[in-house]
């Protein structure tokens, strides 16, 4: 793969994870569904403002050990987790964790854009409404904010107060993206953000991601290895709950220090 296609070589300098400020530090993580194991064990260091890709066969784990990353897996009745995460030095599974203010610190965009049955300016006032804001002023000013950090703002001005279900797929992402920097998170969680989308909507959201890293840690689930290598600062290979192979993205895809990383990024897999 050529270079050039790297985010993480920007200024031609190569990023180091020994030399990154730790975000999220998971350790020994262990996942069960019932009596089937998931995640089986695993140690990562998620750096703060960079993008980092989980990568791996369908089934491997990748969403779910995204979603222990704001306790999304809490809904599922039968999941047990052992181990630790902490984010910012704070163990997120402590009985003292308030579970709905770690989701608003920790946001998490999914595969299929779902914006709320609202107008496109209330799906983006909806997290700070939720807070009690009623000031007008200062809603209309986050939204437009949001809008513009999310690159929809030009395209949705002149129609705030129409319903969000009118926007095109690509659109609707935007604005869901738009929806989740309003509440000022410092973790962007994003499952699979692009895959329902077409390649230039798909576009857009890999351009907004990379604008997006000078504010926030992102982490993003991709089947797309490309799209892997165009976004991602650091890339983690996981295969059947364990994590095989986790450094800089150029490394990782130019120079992998396991046979079985190479032969997924090469299409030998399987
Ligand atoms: N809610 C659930 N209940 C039971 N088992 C689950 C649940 N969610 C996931 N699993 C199982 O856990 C394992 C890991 O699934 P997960 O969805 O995390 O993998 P993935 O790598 O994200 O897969 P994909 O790329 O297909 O989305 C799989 O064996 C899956 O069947």
């Amino acid at each position: 793969m050529d270079p050039k296609y790297f985010a993480s070589q920007e200024g031609g300098r190569r990023l180091k994870l020994s030399d990154e400020e730790s975000c999220i530090n998971i350790r020994d993580l262990k996942l069960w569904y019932g009596e089937d194991q998931a995640l089986k064990g695993i140690d990562l260091m998620i750096p703060s403002r960079r993008v980092t890709a989980f990568i791996g066969p369908s089934g491997c784990g990748k969403s779910t050990l995204l979603r222990c990353m704001n306790r999304m897996n809490d809904l599922i009745d039968t999941c047990r987790i052992e181990g630790k995460i902490e984010i910012d030095g704070e163990d997120i599974y402590a009985p003292k964790v308030d579970v709905p203010e770690l989701r608003r610190r920790v946001g998490m965009v999914f595969q299929k854009p779902n914006p709320f049955p609202k107008s496109i300016y209330e799906n983006v006032a909806y997290g700070l409404r939720l807070q009690g804001v009623r000031d007008r002023r200062k809603l209309d000013a986050v939204v437009e904010r949001s809008l513009k950090r999310a690159a929809l703002w030009d395209e949705v001005k002149d129609r705030l107060h129409e319903n969000a279900f009118g926007l095109s797929g690509g659109q609707q992402q935007r604005l869901v993206i738009a929806r989740a920097v309003a509440i000022e998170p410092e973790v962007l969680l994003l499952d699979e953000p692009a895959s329902a989308l077409d390649p230039i909507s798909t576009a857009k959201i890999e351009e907004l991601i990379y604008e997006l890293k000078n504010d926030y840690t992102i982490v993003i689930v991709t089947h797309n290895m490309q799209q892997a290598a165009r976004v991602s600062d650091y890339t983690a290979y996981l295969y059947m709950g364990e994590l095989i192979e986790y450094n800089d993205t150029v490394s990782v895809f130019t120079n992998p220090r396991k046979k079985a990383t190479e032969d997924y990024i090469t299409g030998r897999y399987g």
